[in-house]
């Protein structure tokens, strides 16, 4: 009598229920993120993948009273398959972070043939996943995906995600600190690309839009570019942002979440396959996007711009277009 109840109780309150994989769940971002998924009650099928420490991730994940069942899955027995299998969102945080003195594209000879791997497996296995890649560099790892995608006949460009969200949520936090406000309601839009000079902040768009001028305005947008590298070198070789990126991650997710639902004006930023400059030759590029239960369901402009900021878009466009033909060009030669 009482499970029965509780049980009815308990299924009425689930709004929604989604498979989420996370792969390289064991990682600095992998566990925290997990973690963070498990709180989502959006989720009811918890899939956490990695080389190793997956299933001791998955234990202890499991022991929180929320309504998702949490598995861990190991390469052996085809555990990355059945991570895969039924997935509605699949989140990638493997790969390697960097140390002091590296960019995120020296990351580009590890990482690119570990994320390829894993999307052949997406390919094979979770085709219509909406697909959230957060290893680094995002710039070209999100092109290898849809390159692999591509070649197996599945790539829907509606699906496929580079989370820029990080860059978002240190740009609210970094002007509340120089304004006074407070950072969750400082609305910023970040567009471009997720390394150095790609990330570009509209500042002009913001509430401040111009009070925050001369030095303090270059310094700003300075360090929401490079805001990457202050955690890098305060880790001091022990890795890059994981926490905050776990927070961005599980931000990100939940927004696919909220689309895939049926929810309406969900609008986050995303690197995506983009009309906005293809005809300049830029493939990808992150912008708002509402989504929606398709994934993309609309790609917005972006917007007036101040000059200052025609010409750093105009920079992210040019690293990008190389960024991206890295990534490209990788599959061709390594597919
Ligand atoms: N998009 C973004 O804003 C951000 C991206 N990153 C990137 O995220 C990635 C992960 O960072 P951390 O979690 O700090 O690194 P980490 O080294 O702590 O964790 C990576 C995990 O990936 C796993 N892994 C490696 N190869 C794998 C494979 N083939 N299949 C499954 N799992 C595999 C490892 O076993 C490890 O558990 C890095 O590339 C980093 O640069 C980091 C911060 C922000
Ligand atoms: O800086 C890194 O290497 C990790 C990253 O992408 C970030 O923190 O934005």
């Amino acid at each position: 009598m009482f499970s029965k109840v509780a049980r009815r109780t308990f299924s009425s309150s689930v709004p929604s229920a989604y498979k989420v994989a996370v792969l390289g769940a064991n990682g600095g971002i992998g566990q925290p993120l997990s973690l963070l998924l498990k709180l989502n009650t959006k989720v009811t099928d918890l899939a956490l993948y990695d080389l190793r420490g997956a299933p001791g991730v998955a234990a202890d994940c499991s022991h929180i009273p929320t309504n998702s069942t949490v598995k861990g899955y190991s390469p052996e027995n085809d555990g990355l398959a059945s991570a895969l299998k039924n997935a509605d969102v699949v989140v990638i945080p493997a790969g390697v972070p960097r140390k002091p003195g590296m960019t995120r594209d020296d990351l580009f000879n590890t990482n690119a043939s570990i994320v390829r791997d894993l999307a052949k497996a997406v390919a094979a296995n979770a085709p219509s996943a909406k697909v959230c890649i957060i290893s680094n560099p995002v710039n070209s790892t999100v092109p290898i995906v849809a390159e692999i995608l591509k070649s197996a006949g599945v790539y829907d460009p509606k699906k496929l995600f580079g989370v820029t969200t990080l860059d978002i949520l240190r740009a609210s936090r970094f002007i509340s600190e120089i304004a006074g406000t407070n950072p969750a309601h400082e609305v910023v839009n970040v567009v471009g690309g997720h390394s150095g000079v790609t990330i570009v902040p509209l500042l002009s768009q913001t509430q401040h839009n111009l009070a925050i001028k001369g030095e303090t305005r270059d310094a700003l947008i300075h360090r929401i570019q490079f805001g990457g590298d202050e955690v890098v070198q305060a880790k001091d070789g022990a890795g890059s942002a994981t926490l905050s990126m776990a927070q961005a991650g599980a931000r990100f997710a939940g927004a696919i979440l909220n689309g895939l639902a049926g929810e309406k004006d969900v609008i986050e930023a995303s690197f995506v396959d983009s009309p906005l400059f293809k005809s300049e030759g830029v493939e990808f590029f992150s912008s708002n996007v509402t989504l929606g239960p398709e994934g993309v369901a609309k790609i917005h402009a972006l917007g007036e711009l101040s000059n200052a900021e025609e010409a750093l878009v105009k920079v992210a466009k040019e690293t990008l277009v190389d960024n991206i033909a890295k990534g490209v060009n990788f599959v061709k030669q390594n597919p």
